[in-house]
């Protein structure tokens, strides 16, 4: 069971392409663990006698590996992130203790005090991702944050966002002076968050950029 954490936690954005984990257990909890690390293109091994109906289905898919049987700690091997989601919390802590034993970093699902990581909430728009932790307090109360938080933000910022991409990448290639090149994306990004915040349409980078600096457009182009 819960207990409070001795120091907040570390917040990190993990790119999961390709990296090896290994989720103990085939339950609900599980479940949810494994359709997360999908969504970010993790390699999945499950370890568990039993699998809900989603996992059976991965696994037909070829989606995951899955070994059908009680943990081993051989199945540790290689695992960058180990998810201890077993019923039996024996089980779990032991999976805890081999995981650090080969510093794999292991989340235990009946103990986020005995957790190197946890799952927060997570909203997603675009390349944005607003993450809702409250250290292991309370997943209800983080559900409804997570629920308040998208009546706040719309699609609309996730397209901002990919726009707001793209004018770095342009100014990237074009303003060759960095702190003059910072300032503008600065002062275009505002433009931009205003005109979400008002609903209005977002400017466009190149036509905003030469409405702002006429002159210095006139420059380059004679
Ligand atoms: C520490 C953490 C570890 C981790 O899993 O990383 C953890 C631990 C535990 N969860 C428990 C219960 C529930 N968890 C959920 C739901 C979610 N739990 C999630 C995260 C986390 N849960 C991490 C901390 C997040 C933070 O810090 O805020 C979410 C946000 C994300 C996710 O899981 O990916 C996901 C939202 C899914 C969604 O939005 O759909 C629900 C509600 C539901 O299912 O609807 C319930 C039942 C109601 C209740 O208890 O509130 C129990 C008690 C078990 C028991 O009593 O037996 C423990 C163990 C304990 O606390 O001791
Ligand atoms: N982190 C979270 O969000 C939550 C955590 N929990 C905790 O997670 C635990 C698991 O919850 P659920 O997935 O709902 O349980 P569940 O009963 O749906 O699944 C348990 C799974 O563990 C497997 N298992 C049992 N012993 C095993 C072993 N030795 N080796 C491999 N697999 C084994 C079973 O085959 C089963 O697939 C709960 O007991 C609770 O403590 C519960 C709710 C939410």
């Amino acid at each position: 069971m819960g207990q409070p954490l001795e120091y907040p936690q570390y917040a990190i954005m993990l790119n999961m392409k390709e990296k090896r984990s290994v989720v103990i257990g085939g339950g609900i909890v599980a479940t949810r663990k494994v359709k997360q690390l999908l969504d970010s293109g993790a390699e999945v091994m499950v370890v568990s006698p039993k699998l809900t109906p989603a996992l059976r289905r991965l696994l037909q898919e070829g989606t995951i590996c899955v070994q059908l049987r009680d943990y081993d700690r051989v199945d540790l091997q290689d695992a960058m992130l180990v998810f201890a989601a077993t019923d039996d919390q024996n089980v779990n802590l032991q999976i805890a203790e081999d995981a650090r034993a080969i510093r794999g970093l292991v989340n235990v699902a009946h103990a986020p005090h005995l957790s190197d990581f946890t799952n927060p909430g997570v909203l997603r728009y675009g390349p944005i991702q607003i993450n809702v932790s409250t250290g292991g307090a309370s997943p209800t109360l983080t559900r409804h944050i997570v629920d308040k938080v998208d009546r706040i933000i719309d699609d609309r910022l996730g397209i901002l966002a990919e726009c707001l991409l793209e004018s770095r990448l342009a100014a990237q290639r074009t303003i060759d002076d960095e702190t003059f090149r910072h300032e503008m994306l600065r002062r275009f990004g505002d433009v931009c968050w205003e005109a979400w915040e008002q609903e209005q349409p977002f400017p466009e980078w190149e036509t905003w950029f030469h409405e702002t600096f006429p002159l210095l457009t006139a420059c380059e182009e004679e």
